[in-house]
């Protein structure tokens, strides 16, 4: 059986993160650890650009435009939806993992998923930096795979 996958390669890798500010307290902690993650695996700082934006509502359009630059080898979008005491929530969510989907599967660049979706700040701040990991640094490495394994496909009947 012949395997494919990616390698966790990223020395030439240009990488956009785009991060939303709401939960900030959260968001920053993620933003370190994809930071973490690409710059120990050998990304050159120069090589990785930050966007903010307001809201994880605003990271679908903010991300689309990165990979329309075609100036990154991959996306990584970062933010924190925390439940409130409406169904606010649930739109957000909704609207951000759908649009962050969408545009992964309309484009060949890699575009990863790193929003924290939690029920209570407590579960968020697990997911940034404690007993859960870093979901920022998870993310990170899943795009340097990402970008490895798309190598790696398109030499595919070559
Ligand atoms: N409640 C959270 C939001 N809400 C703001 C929206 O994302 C958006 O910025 C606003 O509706 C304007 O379009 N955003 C988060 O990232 N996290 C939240 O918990
Ligand atoms: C995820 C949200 O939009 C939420 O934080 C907003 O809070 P609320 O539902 O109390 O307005």
């Amino acid at each position: 059986m012949k395997l494919i996958q990616g390698n966790l390669i990223a020395t030439d890798m240009k990488v956009a993160i785009v991060a939303s500010r709401f939960n900030d307290f959260i968001v920053g902690k993620l933003i370190d650890g994809a930071e973490d993650a690409l710059l120990r695996h050998g990304v050159d700082p120069d090589n990785i650009s930050l966007v903010r934006v307001p809201g994880a509502f605003e990271i679908p359009p903010a991300a689309k435009l990165m990979v329309n630059s075609g100036a990154y080898d991959a996306v990584i979008c970062l933010g924190a939806v925390i439940r409130g005491a409406t169904t606010h929530y649930d739109y957000v969510c909704s609207e951000v993992s759908k649009g962050i989907a969408h545009l992964s599967m309309e484009t060949d660049t890699p575009v990863l998923f790193g929003v924290v979706t939690t029920e209570n700040i407590e579960q968020a701040i697990e997911r940034a930096g404690t007993k859960a990991g870093n979901k920022g640094y998870d993310t990170a490495l899943a795009a340097i795979e990402m970008v490895n394994l798309s190598g790696e496909m398109k030499k595919i009947g070559k």
